[in-house]
């Protein structure tokens, strides 16, 4: 049972380096095999943009400004004067063309390549070219852009050992000059140098060196028993609640994390209130004087905590590039309070005379000057660092709570700083390296999450898989994750989101799929875990088909959710046979609703005629999509819509990225509504959700809906109304759990056929 902490950290390195250059290869496969413009239209990069301007930013960063190169811009009604250099671009310039750039991602800025795209070759050497750095501002004339220069603040570079982030930047972008330039999104290579550094750790570790915790999080040693019923323990079984509405669930779950020693997890099925719990957990502990570390995978998950923990008045501080967190959060991060405490003057002293500096450069065309300047620069920027390094430290180690995603907490903020016991939300999201990297810190880890739900996104996984020869994986092909290259970590965006193709392999052999939770569960049984049991979202006859095929009939709604329909929305709304039915099934079932294969649609062709070819880099892979699914869908909504409900208030989720391109018209008709992957929805709810299920063929393939978190995550989303659309003969013969889904709703749903007729009327 017990593992072996030097193979195993041996392993996820082999297992990591494999993602990453999944990830790679992707990236750079998307780029070769397509035009700048297609990816421009896939919401993967920018095009036809000069650099306007440069200056110091948060954390000593340069901030590239960039607008639309005005030779392009022919149609536009802005005065501009020709040229680019010298105008600000950020206000009576023309406007950027509608892109998907958005605030936080991670990109590379490079000389964009003449006509036609770019050669294999030359995208292979992408990386080496150009500039990576964060998005901070996305205006309607400027893009700007905190590059990468190995600052001593932010989420990029520091801590990296490779040392390759450092003093790069300062010659990729100089030499952009006045060519046009152009931005891709990248994977976030960060997040792996820091996975990779924390295994590193692990694996030179000597036995001797291991904690109690780690003895435990390997199974070498067994966790400290804690009694089933803590109602009456000494220590928790009398807590004075700061929320006494908490449920019993929630209580038990913290009493059970106070008195764990080494390793508690909260199991929270959808809607339970895990982050609730959690508030409460964090100021117990903090009652109990302890230092806490709290991360989770994404930034969003993390400020989502901040904000909940602000009202409660507890100093904290929030780690993290200030370009990627919430504003509501901004003034507790750490670059913020670096920079407005008393004990940041000191450093914004330094940070003027850079900006001075800065300023200087784009005068001199002299290169021996432009030397002089970046020689200067450099001792600046080293001071900088060393006055912000101490200023950081003495607010980090005042810091009773510190919040940070989990790559976060490899930064240099947090070198050499414990903490009692960490927080983990979101844990069954989280790749397990990724986990290590706050767990090295800590002697004792609570987590929370839910297995049941879908797991990180793998992209090597489908090369791996492809290799095996398993049903599942033949069935488990379909994808949306090749949809972008974009890390997971940062996104607030939903929809852009990649799915991952989970095969439900369960095997011995170490994935990087198994979540640290997954492992606990399986190395020291359910006695480790609490879990939540009443949740606060879903009508009774929603909850019901999760809550028996997946959580042991546990789950139990709360009164206040458990019988509102859409009908008792707190507008106006009728009452129709669609809102005041929780739970609908459109069954398509009869072989007159087709799914379509991406690669058989016409119009698919991109720009350039080269991207025929269609692979795994295709914009939208091997995706499968349903027309006339697709018009029942804008048929329910029609009707709902109809009947009062808002449009914000209704989302359409589906497994296939290709499917969201055939449904996306429907935002223009219903202007509010969202349209998702259930990947990306993960974690949302909405008062109406509408799923399309998509597949409908002979042969009763139905690909990675095969996958029951991905459905989980699918049917969970709803508060008051659930419509399934889908070909109940198909999806029957996936899986256990389908033919069990679908038996469900045929008793259970207002059970409807659709009216051909009427839907290509309607049309
Ligand atoms: N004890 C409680 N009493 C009343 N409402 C509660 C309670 N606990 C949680 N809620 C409500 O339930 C909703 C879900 O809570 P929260 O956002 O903490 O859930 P979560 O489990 O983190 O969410 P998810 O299911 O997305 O993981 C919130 O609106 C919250 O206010």
């Amino acid at each position: 049972m017990a593992v072996n902490v030097q193979e195993f950290a041996q392993t996820q390195l082999k297992l990591l380096a494999a993602e990453l250059a999944s990830e790679i290869a992707e990236s750079s496969a998307l780029v070769s095999l397509h035009t700048p413009p297609a990816l421009q239209r896939a919401g993967l990069a920018l095009t036809n943009l000069t650099l306007s301007s440069q200056r110091t930013g948060l954390g000593g960063k340069t901030v590239l400004e960039l607008g639309p190169d005005p030779a392009t811009t022919t149609s536009n009604t802005a005065t501009t004067t020709g040229g680019g250099s010298g105008s600000s671009g950020s206000s009576n310039g023309p406007d950027l063309p509608e892109h998907g750039i958005r605030t936080g991602d991670i990109v590379l800025v490079s000389e964009q390549p003449a006509a036609g795209g770019i050669k294999k070759r030359e995208a292979k050497g992408l990386e080496g070219r150009g500039v990576k750095g964060v998005v901070t501002r996305v205006g309607r004339g400027v893009v700007c852009v905190a590059v990468d220069e190995g600052g001593p603040s932010g989420s990029n570079s520091s801590g990296s050992k490779d040392g390759k982030g450092d003093g790069g930047g300062g010659e990729g972008w100089t030499g952009f000059g006045e060519k046009r330039v152009w931005m891709v999104k990248v994977a976030d290579d960060v997040t792996f140098r820091r996975m990779n550094a924390t295994m590193e750790r692990l694996a030179k570790m000597e036995e001797r060196e291991y904690s109690s915790f780690i003895r435990v999080l390997f199974g070498l040693s067994s966790p400290s028993p804690v009694p089933e019923d803590l109602t009456k323990d000494e220590e928790v079984g009398n807590i004075e609640w700061v929320d006494p509405t908490l449920n019993d669930s929630q209580k038990d779950a913290i009493r059970f994390a106070l008195a764990s020693r080494e390793i508690g997890l909260i199991h929270g099925p959808p809607g339970t209130g895990k982050t609730h719990t959690l508030i409460e957990l964090i100021l117990q502990l903090l009652q109990r004087n302890l230092r806490i570390l709290v991360c989770g995978p994404s930034n969003i998950s993390v400020d989502n905590i901040v904000e909940r923990l602000a009202p409660h008045k507890i100093p904290l501080v929030r780690l993290g590039h200030p370009a990627r967190l919430l504003p509501s959060v901004l003034n507790h991060s750490l670059d913020v309070l670096t920079r407005t405490s008393e004990a940041g003057a000191i450093v914004q002293d330094v940070r003027a005379e850079m900006d001075a500096k800065q300023a200087t450069i784009r005068k001199t065309r002299n290169a021996r000057e432009r030397r002089a300047i970046y020689a200067d620069l450099k001792e600046l920027r080293k001071e900088y660092r060393e006055r912000e390094r101490r200023c950081v430290s003495g607010l980090v180690g005042r810091s009773k709570v510190v919040l940070a995603t989990l790559h976060g907490a490899g930064g240099f903020q947090l070198r050499g700083e414990q903490f009692d016991v960490v927080i983990i939300d979101e844990a069954s999201q989280a790749l397990e390296a990724q986990c290590w990297v706050p767990l090295l810190a800590a002697s004792k880890a609570i987590c929370a999450g839910d297995h049941l739900q879908l797991p990180p996104t793998i992209k090597s996984l489908n090369s791996r898989a492809s290799k095996s020869s398993t049903a599942a994986n033949k069935k488990g092909k379909d994808t949306t994750s090749t949809t972008t290259p974009i890390s997971t970590s940062t996104s607030t965006s939903t929809t852009t989101t990649p799915a991952s193709t989970t095969t439900t392999a369960k095997n011995t052999t170490p994935t990087l799929e198994t979540t640290l939770f997954d492992r606990l569960l399986t190395l020291h049984g359910p006695s480790i875990k609490r879990m939540l049991t009443t949740q606060y979202r879903m009508h009774e006859a929603i909850m019901r088909f999760p809550s028996d095929a997946l959580y042991d009939s546990r789950l139990i709604a709360a009164e206040s959710v458990r019988t509102r329909l859409l009908k008792d929305l707190p507008y106006d709304v009728e009452d129709t046979d669609d809102t005041r039915e929780p739970l609908v099934f459109i069954d398509t079932q009869g072989g007159d609703f087709p799914e379509k294969n991406e690669d058989d649609q016409p119009g698919q062709q991109q720009d350039g005629g080269k991207t025929k070819k269609v692979s795994k880099s295709s914009l939208y892979g091997d995706s499968k999509s349903n027309e006339m699914e697709a018009a029942l869908v804008r048929q329910h909504v029609g009707s709902l819509v109809e009947a009062g409900v808002r449009p914000e208030d209704i989302a359409v989720v589906t497994p296939y990225n290709a499917q969201l391109a055939v449904l996306a018209p429907l935002k223009e008709t219903f202007p509010g509504i969202e349209l998702g992957s259930v990947d990306g929805f993960q974690g949302r709810e909405k008062e109406a959700v509408v799923v399309s299920l998509v597949r409908s063929n002979p042969e009763g393939e139905v690909g990675f809906l095969g996958e029951k978190r991905r459905l989980n995550v699918a049917m969970t989303r709803p508060k008051r109304s659930l419509t399934v659309i889908g070909d109940s003969e198909t999806v029957k013969k996936g899986s256990k759990f389908l033919k069990d889904w679908m038996d469900f709703l045929e008793e259970n749903a207002d059970l409807r056929y659709p009216d051909l007729a009427s839907l290509t009327q309607g049309a």
